[in-house]
Order: C-alpha cells, then sequence, then structure tokens
C-alpha cells in the first residue's frame, strides 16, 4: 500500500504530473522536492511557475492536504515509498557527445541522494527522458550504496504536452511502465500500476521491460517531430509549385493509415523536448553503430533548422533584401499557443537572424516575459535547460528589441509582421489598424496559417503564409540564403 509519494525536480512535469496524482489518489502524500527555492516559493503561491490551463485549479484544491512542495529534500525521500526523479536532462554543452548527449548530472546526484538519505525499501521512478539504459546506472548507483535496502528502479516516461498538461494527465493515450522481468521488478511495476489505476482504464496502462519504456518516449518523440519536418519540407514544394499545404496536409491525413494531426505546416518545432530528444537518438545509434539510423534521424532536426533559415530568408528578400534599421514586430514568441515557455522556440533563432542583419524588433507574446525573452536572446545554445539558479544571467540586455504588451503597441510604425505562435488572439486582431498604423508597403510573414491571407491582401497586406500559393509580390522576389 502505497502511503507517500517524492518527486525530484518540481518543472513542468514533476508539478503537473504530481499535483493530478495528488487530486485522484487522496489517501497518498504527495511531495514535490526542488533544489531550487524560487521554484518552490513559486509553487506554494498564488503565481505558480508555470502557466497551464486548469494547473491552477487542480492545484488549489490538493496544496496543503495531500499535495505538498518543499526544499527538504532528505525528509521526503526518507519518507517516500515511491521517488519520482523528474529532473533536468539538458544536451550536453561540452566534452564527449557535446551538442547530442544528454548530460545526466542531474538523475545521477538524484540517485545518489536517494542512496545517501533511504532508510527503507524505495521503487525509484525514471521520469526524465533519458538515454536507453539509464535506468541500468541508476540501479548501479543505488545497488552499490544501498546499505541492505531493495530497490526496484521503474521507467516511466510522461508523454504529456505543455499547453494540454492537465487534460493529457487526466485522459493519457496510454500510461508507460518499464521494469526488470524479475519477481520484484513485476512487484514494482505492479505497484505503480495500481497508483495510475485511480483515474487510468486498465487497458491504457502498458507494461514492458525497461529498455522498451526509454527508447519508447524517444521514439514516441522522433515520429511526432519527423511529422512535423515531412509536412515541413512539403510545405516548401508547395510554395515552388503553386500547392496548398493546408490541403496537401488535409488529403494526406484523410487516409486512416496516416491520420491528420500533427500536420499542420510551421516556422519549424520548439519546445524542451523534440530537438533534445532527437539528437539523444542520433547519439544512441552512433554509439551502438549504427551510422545510417543516426543520420535518418539527424535529418529531422536539419529540416527544421532548415525551415527557420528559409522563413528568414524570405522576409529579408520580401523587404528589398535590407531589414536594416527597419522596425518588425514579432507576434508571438513562445514555443506553441497556450504555454509561456520558450525553450528553443523558433522565435530565438527567427529574432537572433534578424538582429544579426540589424533590424529593430519589437515582440508581443501573451505570455513571455520579457526577462524570459531577453535571456534567451542572449543564452548559450542549450544552456536554458539547466536549472533555473544554475543558468548564466544575462550578459547584456539586447537593445535593438522591445517587448510589449499589446499586438497594436508592437505592430505601430513597423514595417512588417511576423506571427510566430498560434495563438488564438491572433486570429481576432483589426488587422485595418494595425495596417493603417504601419509603414507601407505594408508585409506580413505568417509562419503558423494563423490569418486568412485574402482577407489581409484586400487590406492592403502583402501577405506571406507558410506553404501557401506566393502573391506576386514574393513570387517574383528570389529567395537569398
Ligand atoms: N517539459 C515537458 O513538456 C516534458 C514532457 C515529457 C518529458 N519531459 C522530460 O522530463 C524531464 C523534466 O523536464 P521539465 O520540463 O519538468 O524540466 P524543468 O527544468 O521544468 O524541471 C526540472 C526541475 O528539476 C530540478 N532539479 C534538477 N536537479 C535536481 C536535484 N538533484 N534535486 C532536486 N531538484 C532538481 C530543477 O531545479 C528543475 O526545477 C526532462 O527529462 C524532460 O525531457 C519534459
Ligand atoms: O502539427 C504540428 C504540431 C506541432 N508543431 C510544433 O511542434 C512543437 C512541439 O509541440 P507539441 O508536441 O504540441 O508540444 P510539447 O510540449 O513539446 O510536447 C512534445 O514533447 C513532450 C516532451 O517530451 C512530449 O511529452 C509530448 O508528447 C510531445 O508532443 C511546437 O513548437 C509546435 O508548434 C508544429 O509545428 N506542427
Amino acid at each position: 500500500m502505497v502511503k507517500k509519494i517524492c518527486c525530484i525536480g518540481a518543472g513542468y512535469v514533476g508539478g503537473p504530473t504530481m499535483a493530478v496524482i495528488a487530486l485522484k489518489c487522496p489517501s497518498i502524500e504527495v511531495v514535490v522536492v526542488d533544489i531550487s527555492v524560487d521554484r518552490i516559493t513559486a509553487w506554494n503561491s498564488d503565481l505558480l511557475p508555470i502557466y497551464e490551463p486548469g494547473l491552477e485549479d487542480v492545484v488549489k484544491k490538493c496544496r496543503g492536504v495531500n499535495l505538498f512542495f518543499s526544499t527538504d529534500t532528505e525528509k521526503h525521500i526518507s519518507e517516500a515509498d515511491i521517488i519520482f526523479v523528474s529532473v533536468n536532462t539538458p544536451t550536453k554543452t561540452r566534452g564527449i557527445g557535446a551538442g547530442k548527449a544528454v548530460d545526466l548530472t542531474y538523475c545521477e546526484s538524484a540517485a545518489r541522494m536517494i542512496a545517501d538519505v533511504a532508510k527503507s525499501d524505495k521503487i525509484v521512478v525514471e521520469k526524465s527522458t533519458v538515454p536507453v539504459k539509464t535506468a541500468e546506472a541508476i540501479e548501479k548507483i543505488l545497488w552499490h550504496n544501498s546499505k541492505g535496502i531493495n530497490f526496484q528502479v521503474l521507467s516511466n516516461p510522461e508523454f504529456l504536452a505543455e499547453g494540454t498538461a492537465i487534460q493529457d494527465l487526466f485522459y493519457p493515450d496510454r500510461v508507460l511502465i518499464g521494469g526488470r522481468e524479475t519477481p520484484g521488478g513485476q512487484k514494482a511495476i505492479e505497484t505503480l500500476k495500481e497508483v495510475y489505476s485511480n483515474w487510468v482504464p486498465e487497458d491504457r496502462i502498458i507494461t514492458t521491460n525497461l529498455w522498451s519504456a526509454e527508447l519508447s518516449k524517444l521514439a514516441a518523440n522522433a515520429f511526432l517531430a519527423q511529422r512535423i519536418s515531412s509536412v515541413n519540407a512539403i510545405s516548401a514544394l508547395c510554395e515552388a509549385t503553386g500547392a496548398d499545404v493546408t490541403e496537401v496536409a488535409y488529403a494526406v491525413g484523410e487516409d486512416t493509415r496516416i491520420g491528420p494531426k500533427f500536420l499542420n505546416a510551421s516556422v519549424g518545432f520548439g519546445g524542451s523536448c523534440f530537438q533534445k530528444d532527437i539528437l539523444n537518438l542520433v547519439y544512441l545509434c552512433e554509439c551502438n553503430g549504427l551510422p545510417e539510423v543516426a543520420h535518418y534521424w539527424e535529418q529531422v532536426v536539419k529540416i527544421n533548422d532548415y525551415q527557420k533559415t528559409r522563413f528568414v530568408s524570405r522576409v529579408v528578400a520580401s523587404m528589398f533584401k535590407a531589414v536594416s534599421g527597419k522596425k518588425i514586430a514579432i507576434l508571438g514568441f513562445a514555443f506553441k499557443k497556450d504555454t509561456g515557455d520558450t525553450s528553443e522556440t523558433p522565435a530565438i533563432d527567427v529574432c537572433k537572424c534578424l538582429l544579426r542583419d540589424k533590424a529593430k524588433i519589437s515582440i508581443y507574446d501573451p505570455q513571455a516575459t520579457e526577462d524570459q525573452i531577453q535571456r534567451d536572446l542572449t543564452m548559450n545554445k542549450f544552456d536554458w535547460d539547466h536549472p533555473i539558479h544554475l543558468q548564466p544571467l544575462s550578459p547584456s540586455a539586447v537593445k535593438q528589441m522591445t517587448v510589449t504588451w499589446d499586438a497594436y503597441e508592437a505592430t505601430k510604425g513597423a514595417h512588417g509582421i511576423c506571427i510566430l505562435t498560434e495563438w488564438d488572439e491572433f486570429k481576432q486582431l483589426d488587422y485595418k489598424k494595425i495596417y493603417d498604423n504601419m509603414q507601407k508597403p505594408a508585409f506580413l510573414f505568417d509562419s503558423r496559417n494563423v490569418v486568412d491571407p485574402e482577407k489581409l491582401r484586400e487590406i492592403g497586406f502583402i501577405v506571406y503564409s507558410i506553404g501557401k500559393p506566393l502573391d506576386a509580390w514574393l513570387k517574383h522576389t528570389p529567395v537569398v540564403a
């Protein structure tokens, strides 16, 4: 009978996941611990550290009842029956495998902490996304320091997507639990399965061996990202031929073997997971002597980078091949709608390119904060994925950039607009009013197919919509790389 769960890591996964477990399992005490005092303070305040629809409601119902956020890591680990490890697994920035391999420092320190403070048997659940065989490393750390305690390690990767985390957790497509094929391993799987059975139908709980569970997570993200790179690759061909990517994606997705989801052309995928996890997969393939397989998956990331460069080239080419000194409004900075998260958002690459070309950019996003945007535009690649208090401070503010709290303010006097996130409110804007306040010719580059290009062309805009037939202006403007 599970009485207490402790989760190490109070981030996008640890916080919402544990809040839902607490809600659905009132008899279990759930404590989320973190080394970041600021994060824990925020979880205990009215202003939660992450924005996620429905999260506040769940936290308010359980916090102080059977859900707690604490920095007293040792106490709660030692008291828990099940310990989830939901810490950062960033891409390594230096040393062997830099730029691809996962930095497992935080996972290892969590495992060592568990080994140090445990006084009774524990089930340790790998929630973080990790390279295959990480569970073996965790087992070794625990078993070599066990002092006679029985540790069982499970892999229970998380599939929630940001912006829909609470719905995904309430109604998961599946819960995946991998464990050792030993009596002890199977018993641990059953114990964790019982926790999820409080709200997840039995047939949605998949049990596998440890390595299948670890690899399934990487494979799932690689398949999802591959769909986006596929449709984005087709979007380039659509623009070259006069086909419309929305029509093509619909026609393709109606095949029940392919399905309609995840076929929206965009400026590229962002978020904390896809790129990191594919690079992790690529590195695993290389380490296992499979260069062709590594090369295959690497192309998904390459097409993603190509799509971002292609978009910026379109912007610069259309605006008389020069954006120096011109004001460009950026509508949307988060990596997708309904989240304030800016991890690996394509907006970072687009803005950095425009800034390098000396454009003045004015950004409006309904959720991303100015401080975060400044950090994103000054931080080195992959640094963002370390615990917040270990990240470097912004060395200097980007002077050619302003952040506004209103789309009309951002676009006032602008030469061009780039829509980079598909926030619903961008569909409802008064584009006539925006047009009237812009420099002419007024350009609008829609990287998410949010606006109706025909309506905007009627107003007077020169419109570029990703993967859609080009208007006359763009057709006759060759794109420079
Ligand atoms: N963000 C997502 O949507 C998502 C979805 C599925 C899986 N994942 C995976 O889950 C893991 C966590 O991701 P996240 O987005 O929640 O990260 P995050 O950065 O939001 O949170 C991780 C937290 O762990 C804390 N931490 C690190 N080391 C610690 C330690 N030794 N002791 C205590 N706390 C420690 C950090 O301070 C941080 O608050 C990653 O492996 C990620 O790939 C993320
Ligand atoms: O048709 C689409 C769908 C998504 N995207 C983009 O792809 C990125 C990722 O979107 P999404 O997958 O919805 O969000 P994440 O929160 O990154 O979730 C992914 O990454 C998580 C972390 O591993 C997994 O748990 C989820 O299952 C997986 O969907 C975003 O930039 C989206 O704008 C597109 O460009 N076109």
